[in-house]
């Protein structure tokens, strides 16, 4: 209960707000009216007016009814946690997609809003079929929202028609999401592991979004990692639901990097909040590497001791201290490869274009040139008059870039399992 007034006190704070007082009770089912008792909503009035106080915020979501019951007893605004959470990222929204993906969900919670308002109207009305006068109004407002987010709605297709577009140039490149809690340290991580450098020069990239970074795993593999919206306790659905084509980012991922804070008292119902909202996203089950983060701030060392013994495939890691950086890269690079399938390619030199594929496709261990005829292959020595140059590639592929490869090698037998030391190719 106090940790998560915390937390309400920290997204308070992050909107702006100054917090003064905080109140809480224990009641074994909410007041219809007012949510809180009447006892409590009197002591809040003495409490606003003594302090002088322009808003309220509540960390339980408030029918509007029990909204505006309460704001005409206290004499200020009244939020709850999901307005306080849409607002918060309505002052955040940076981008065009961003911006858009919030007013919908906004529109969202103002439009469920005014149809709760309209069913309470429609029962004091005395039932079905009978149109008060206050409803007309509500259907016309509803009638506008629909409109506006209709909009909205296209706008986000066309984003991401344009996102899928930007997608496709990523064939072959093996991407990772950073995950986690608000405020657990992703962004510092990823800042912390990108090559800046590369990022400057890398023009292919220019174009994805700004969350989007190299990052070099070892001299031969990098992968393309995003940042992601940060995830929270009762993150409101309708978030999520307009938030989707961002999230894709997490669902395309082939590997998650779960950032947690492991100096919140909290983290373990962090980390679950964070295992549920990747469940709604239907992302849970991808392979995803936890990364115990601001370990350079952690004073409990019998929390690390445990820590370490329960969670032994994780990393433990200060992403602002750099601590832990290169074991979370080879961890990231044994997680990626773990299901990576090594093969050999026969290719003839006359088509570079295939060539290329196998290189945009998979990661080249070695790569030789030789002579064919009739079908068999011969040392580059011993040349052979009318033979065939052809290159011999051996490389490893995650499985869906391999079954890409096969089908469109197999068919020629150009492609063999690694352990296949005699070639045949009919080209
Ligand atoms: N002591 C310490 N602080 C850290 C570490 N990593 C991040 N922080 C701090 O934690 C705060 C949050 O970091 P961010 O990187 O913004 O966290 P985030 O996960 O991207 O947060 P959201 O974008 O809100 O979801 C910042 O004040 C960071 O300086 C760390 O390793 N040690
Ligand atoms: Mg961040």
């Amino acid at each position: 209960m106090r940790d998560h007034l915390n937390e309400l006190e920290h997204l308070a704070r992050t909107a702006g707000a100054d917090v003064t007082d905080r109140l809480t009770q224990s009641l074994n089912s909410p007041s219809p009216a007012t949510f809180i008792g009447s006892g409590k909503v009197k002591e809040l009035a003495r409490l606003t007016k003594e302090r002088d106080s322009d808003l309220v915020i509540s960390d339980d979501e408030l029918s509007p009814v029990q909204v505006k019951n309460i704001e005409k007893k206290i004499d200020c605004k009244l939020l709850d946690r999901t307005g306080l959470i849409l607002d918060i990222f309505a002052s955040r929204a940076q981008t065009r997609a961003a911006k858009t993906q919030v007013e919908l969900a906004q529109l969202g919670y103002l439009r469920s809003r005014l149809t709760r308002r309209w069913t309470h109207l429609s029962r004091q009305e005395g039932g079905i079929g009978t149109k008060g006068p206050g409803e007309k109004q509500i259907e016309m407002d509803r009638r506008i929202i629909d409109k506006r987010m209709a909009k909205l709605r296209e706008k986000l297709d066309e984003i991401d028609r344009q996102r899928t577009t930007q997608r496709k140039g990523r064939e072959g490149y093996t991407t990772a999401s950073l995950v986690g809690y608000t405020n657990a340290g992703k962004s510092t991580l990823l800042n912390a592991l990108a090559d800046e450098d590369l990022e400057a020069e890398d023009r292919l990239f220019a174009t994805l979004d700004a969350t989007t970074r190299t990052v070099e795993l070892d001299s031969n593999k990098e992968v393309l990692m995003s940042d992601t919206v940060g995830f929270i306790r009762k993150l409101p659905h309708r978030l999520i639901e307009s938030f989707r084509s961002t999230l894709d980012e997490v669902r395309e991922s082939d590997v998650l990097i779960h950032v947690v804070d492991v100096t919140h008292p909290n983290y373990e119902e962090q980390m679950r909040v964070v295992a549920e909202t990747l469940g709604e996203l239907e992302a849970r089950d991808k392979p995803t590497l936890v990364v115990f983060n601001k370990i350079d701030a952690m004073e409990d060392r019998t929390l690390l001791r445990r820590l370490r013994r329960n969670h032994p495939d994780a990393v433990f890691a200060s992403a602002l201290r750099g601590i832990g950086l290169e074991t979370l890269k080879e961890d990231l690079l044994d997680l990626i490869e773990q299901d990576y399938v090594e093969r050999v390619a026969y290719i003839p030199v006359s088509e570079p274009e295939v060539i290329a594929q196998v290189h945009r496709l998979g990661d080249v261990i070695e790569e030789s040139y030789e002579y064919a005829e009739n079908g068999g292959l011969e040392s580059l020595n011993g040349e052979v008059e009318g033979a065939q140059a052809v290159a011999r590639i051996h490389f490893r592929a995650a499985p869906r870039n391999d079954a890409r490869l096969q089908e469109a090698l197999d068919p020629r037998g150009a492609l063999r399992p690694a352990e296949t030391e005699e070639p045949v190719l009919n080209a």
